[in-house]
């Protein structure tokens, strides 16, 4: 399991880090299965697994469920939770406890806030009380209602200037990881650069220390249309569909369940159906 150095030291040799989020069981176990460096039980599941039209909707009792499942599906791989929505906004009490059931009670690593301003005092407090905080800056879609869309962030100077500083604010609280969201690629260049913690993008070009995308989006799993920096490596919803009408049509047609998957009974046994009389 990678550990908080372990991805500082691949910023420092320039291996890249490939985060992809998970939700579940299955989905946990093959992202494990097929080597991701890091998971993250994003609260986007409130939008691809649950079927909310943001990810305002998700909860605490959410974010633990859906943690838990994906710790015993990867066991063995560095698991980042999302804090849902106003659970690391109110009180730094109330951020320490709700980070603290987060890492407790689904045995992930670290969790991961998004903004600055008023929530680096609570990156700060929760580093100081041991729990590992990856910063979210750029689109931060818990704010979607604020930026008034899903729309990229800092293309003006002075926004992309706000972003540099509020960057170096998240790693001086203690940040261990900053994910960049929606931002010109030039700009994830120079935050990259000007950080000693790796950032990892979506939507942020090439030039950050890793990447990041969700599990639905790179399978094209229940999802119609992708956001235009999300890129499709496999299409499951036409080999799902597909799989759901054939056997469909073997029911109706009654060429399912056949001799093969069915159980039988002794001709013995047989003899003494109905009481031996038939
Ligand atoms: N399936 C899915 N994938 C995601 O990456 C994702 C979610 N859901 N839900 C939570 C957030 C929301 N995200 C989104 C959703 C849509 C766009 C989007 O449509 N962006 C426009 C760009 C708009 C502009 O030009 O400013 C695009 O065309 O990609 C971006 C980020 C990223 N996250
Ligand atoms: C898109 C990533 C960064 C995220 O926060 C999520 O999946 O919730
Ligand atoms: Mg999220």
């Amino acid at each position: 399991m990678r550990t908080t150095t372990d991805f500082q030291k691949m910023k420092q040799e320039h291996d890249k880090i490939v985060m992809l989020t998970a939700y579940d069981f299955p989905s946990a176990k093959l992202a494990e299965q097929a080597g991701v460096d890091v998971i993250l039980v994003g609260d986007s599941l409130g939008m691809v697994v649950l079927g909310y039209d943001s990810t305002v909707s998700v909860t605490m009792e959410d974010m633990v469920h859906h943690g838990k499942a994906v710790k015993r599906g990867a066991i063995d791989t560095h698991i980042i939770v999302d804090m849902p929505f106003m659970s690391y906004h109110l009180s730094i009490k109330d951020t320490l406890l709700n980070g603290t059931r987060l890492i407790q009670e689904t045995g992930a690593n670290a969790v991961k806030v998004e903004g600055a301003d008023e929530v680096v005092a609570h990156i700060k407090a929760l580093t100081r009380a041991g729990i590992p905080v990856c910063a979210h800056l750029g689109l931060t879609p818990q704010s979607v209602g604020v930026l008034g869309g899903y729309k990229v962030q800092g293309k003006s100077a002075a926004a992309a200037n706000k972003l540099i500083e509020d960057a170096k604010k998240c790693e001086e609280a203690g940040a261990f990881m900053l994910v960049l969201e929606c931002v010109p690629k030039q700009l994830a260049k120079a935050i990259s650069q000007s950080l000693s913690i790796p950032t990892i993008g979506i939507g942020a070009g090439a030039e950050t220390d890793g990447q990041v995308l969700v599990y639905h989006d790179i399978l094209m799993y229940g999802v119609e249309r992708l956001p235009k920096f999300a890129k499709q490596y496999t299409n499951l919803n036409v080999e799902i569909q597909k799989g759901i009408e054939h056997y469909i049509s073997e029911v109706k047609q009654k060429s399912f369940p056949s001799d093969p998957h069915s159980f039988m009974m002794k001709e013995e046994e047989m003899l003494g159906l109905y009481g031996g009389k038939k």
